[in-house]
This record gives C-alpha cells, structure tokens and sequence, in this order.
C-alpha cells in the first residue's frame, strides 16, 4: 500500500516549464505576470537585465538587473543571455543562470519577454516553452493604459503606441492568444493554460515509471 502510494506520488514529478508572456507595451503582461507570481508559489520570474533606467517603484534585482552598456555588452560576449534584444532603444536579455537546472527540478519559470526573444528561445528550447499573446480589447483603450500608468512621457507613449501594431503583428507567432479586457478573466485563462500545459504527457516525467510499475505481471 505504502509502495503504491509512492509510486503514485513520484507520477506527479514533473519538468519544469518556460511561460512566456508577450504583448504590446501597455496590454498588461506585467500585471498579469505580477498577479501569478503573487498567487502561484510554483512558478518564479526569469528577471531578464536591461540597460533602461529604472521606473519609480521597480527593485534591482526583483523585477530587472539594470545593469549599463558595457556590462550588458560583456554578458553577450561571455554568453550569458539564453536571448536578448533591443526594445525601445534599451537593451534587454534573459540570463541563462539558474533556468536550465531549475526546469529539470520541476521550477516552472515567468518571462515578460518580446517576440524577438520569444523567437530565439522558442528555437533554443521548444519542448518547455508555452507561448502567450497578450492582446488589449482597442487601440484606444491601449493608449488610455498606457497613459493611466504615468509612468512614461508622452513621446515615449508615442513611440510605443507606434510600435504596438508592428507588436501585434507577430500574434501568429504564439500557442495562445488571450484578450485583456477584464484583469481577472484574462488572468483567469492564463491559469487554465498553465495548468493544462503542467499537465502535458511530455512533462509528466514520473508517469513512465508508474505507467511500466501498473503494467508488471
Ligand atoms: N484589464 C485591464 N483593465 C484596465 N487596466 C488594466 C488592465 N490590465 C492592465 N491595466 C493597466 O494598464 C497599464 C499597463 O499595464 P502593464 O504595465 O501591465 O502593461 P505591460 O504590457 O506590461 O507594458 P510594458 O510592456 O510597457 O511593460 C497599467 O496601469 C495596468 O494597471
Ligand atoms: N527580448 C526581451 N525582451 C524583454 C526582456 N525583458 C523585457 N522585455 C520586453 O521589453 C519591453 C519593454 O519592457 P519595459 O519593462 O521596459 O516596459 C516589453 O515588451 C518586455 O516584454 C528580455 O529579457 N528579452
């Protein structure tokens, strides 16, 4: 009884998985991002580094390494992004540090990344990346987010609504699209999708074991 129970519960061993979360400047990825971390103790932020400054309120270290140009640099010459691209003029990368040993341990990982770097990890790693599009329900209601955050200057704004359809171009480049009009039914779907993908034959490592254990004479 006591061996069955084991076995059952070394079934429920896992890989762990890399959740991307992309969308145009202002549609909410890293409200969304903030609100799984808060509520879902599985999975852990891949805090990228940036060269951009930092905004009221941000933590180095907890939501970017701000690093400058000559250490951003250094890191893409010694290797140490899994990607990294330039996004606003600024330049940003994932640290390859800690990801892959995490996954193997069943940590599943966050990354507020673009489509750029969704792209070149998706070719490093498809078998743990899920891919998630975030869309806003308008335009206009994109240009009100960005705005009602007051975190950016109106000609920074101007060049993010710019960029937002260019953004939204690459939609077909992702597993799944979901529309942010209400937070909670947006973060809603982004759950569904992450327990469906938590529960992929491919990343249920334990169940070979249990499945042969079930099948012995
Ligand atoms: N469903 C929603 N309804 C109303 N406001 C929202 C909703 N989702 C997010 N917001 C607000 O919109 C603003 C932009 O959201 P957020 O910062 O999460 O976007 P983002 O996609 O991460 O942008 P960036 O790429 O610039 O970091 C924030 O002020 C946030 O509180
Ligand atoms: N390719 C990557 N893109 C990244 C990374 N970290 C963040 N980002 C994207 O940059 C923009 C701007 O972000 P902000 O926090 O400065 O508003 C946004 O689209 C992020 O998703 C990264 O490591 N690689």
């Amino acid at each position: 009884m006591v061996e069955a129970a084991n076995s059952a519960s070394n079934a429920l061993q896992r890989r762990g998985l890399m959740l991307i979360l992309s969308s145009p400047s202002g549609a909410g990825k890293t409200t969304i991002s903030r609100m799984l971390l808060e509520r879902d103790p599985q999975i852990a932020l891949s805090v990228s580094a940036t060269t951009r400054p930092i905004r009221p309120g941000e933590v180095d270290g907890v939501h970017y390494h701000f690093v400058n140009q000559a250490e951003f640099d250094r890191m893409v010459e010694a290797d140490e992004f899994y990607e990294w691209a330039t996004v606003f003029g600024h330049s940003y990368g994932t640290p390859k540090a800690q990801i892959r040993a995490g996954l193997k341990e069943g940590q599943d990982f966050l990354f507020d990344i673009d489509w750029q770097g969704t792209q070149q990890l998706y070719q490093k790693d498809q078998q743990d990346v899920v891919r998630v599009f975030i869309l806003p329900p308008s335009i206009d209601e994109l240009r009100r987010r960005l705005t009602g955050r007051g975190t950016d200057s109106p000609e920074v704004i101007a060049a993010r609504m710019e960029r937002a359809r260019a953004e939204i171009s690459h939609w077909d480049g992702y597993d799944y699209v979901v529309i942010n009009d209400d937070i909670e039914a947006c973060y809603h779907q982004v759950c569904e999708i992450l327990h469906a993908e938590r529960m992929k034959r491919a990343r249920q490592t334990g169940l070979i074991g249990f499945v042969r254990e079930l099948m012995r004479d």
